[in-house]
């Protein structure tokens, strides 16, 4: 992944709505998130378009299956040379070693591997929901700690989680291994969904590896302005803490 990426996820309904929102662009180069929605009605076309536009691509399907089935479906997402998949923590760690080794098997002689990191906790699960309705004792930021050290003991590049766990993980984990953080929301705008939020400023303050803005822009009145304030916040964020004595380099 390249430098503390702003990740715009694409979640629009077609290949049409897709290109309409970038053309607002005008060819400039950006890391885009296609996820299930689009995926799932565009299929591989929708990879090679946005990769002959040349935009990094982080595939999110959030892979989560018995461990064979994972390193086939793996195999096939490496192919498509994407720059970054997930799968959720949630598998279990030989789930996730078989992605890792799907990633390998599918990845072209000579080409890199995607990356691959794992969704810890969803950034709309709530501490009582964590509770209630799954069942898992103990805090949120416990679950997520535990969720990264496995992944991270798999072979994982990194993790998906909310703003908030990021300095625990970073206690207890190298700052190598990534952290990529949704629920991001500028002060004051509306949570929708999302139960764990935080804003770009505050990611960059907390040391997140990226953040992932999907609707603040997507659904923005003028999406480039939107993607600029955001994406300055963020990189203003990211360069104060390098730049302050408090930041050790890994
Ligand atoms: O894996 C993800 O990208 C993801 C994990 C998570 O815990 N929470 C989460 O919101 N996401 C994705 O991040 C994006 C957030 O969208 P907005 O809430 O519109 O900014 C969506 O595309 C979600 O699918």
């Amino acid at each position: 992944m390249n430098k503390n990426p702003l990740i715009v996820a694409l979640d629009f309904p077609d290949s049409e709505a897709t290109l309409e929102f970038l053309a607002h662009f005008s060819g400039e180069q950006l890391y885009v998130k296609v996820g299930m929605e689009l995926y799932y009605k565009e299929g591989p076309a929708v990879i090679e378009t946005l990769k002959h536009q040349g935009h990094h691509i982080f595939l999110d399907l959030k892979l989560h299956d018995i461990p064979n089935t994972v390193k086939s479906a793996m195999k096939n997402l490496a192919v498509l040379g994407v720059d970054l998949v997930n799968v959720h923590a949630a598998g279990g760690r030989n789930m996730m070693e078989a992605a890792i080794e799907g990633l390998e098997a599918g990845t072209k002689p000579g080409a890199k591997r995607p990356s691959c990191i794992a969704v810890t906790q969803l950034t709309s699960t709530s501490e009582e929901m964590l509770h209630h309705e799954l069942l898992i004792p103990g805090s949120l930021e416990h679950t997520v700690l535990k969720y990264a050290e496995l992944a991270h003991a798999a072979g994982l590049d990194g993790i998906v989680s909310s703003v908030l766990e990021v300095p625990a993980i970073y206690s207890i984990l190298p700052h190598s291994f990534l952290t990529v953080t949704p629920g991001i929301r500028e002060f004051g705008a509306a949570k929708a969904d999302q139960v764990r939020v935080a804003t770009p400023r505050f990611a960059g303050e907390s040391g997140a590896s990226g953040i992932v803005v999907g609707r603040s822009i997507t659904r923005a009145d003028h999406p480039v302005e939107a993607y600029k304030r955001i994406s300055s916040e963020w990189e203003d964020a990211v360069n104060e803490r390098k730049n302050s004595s408090a930041f050790i380099k890994h």
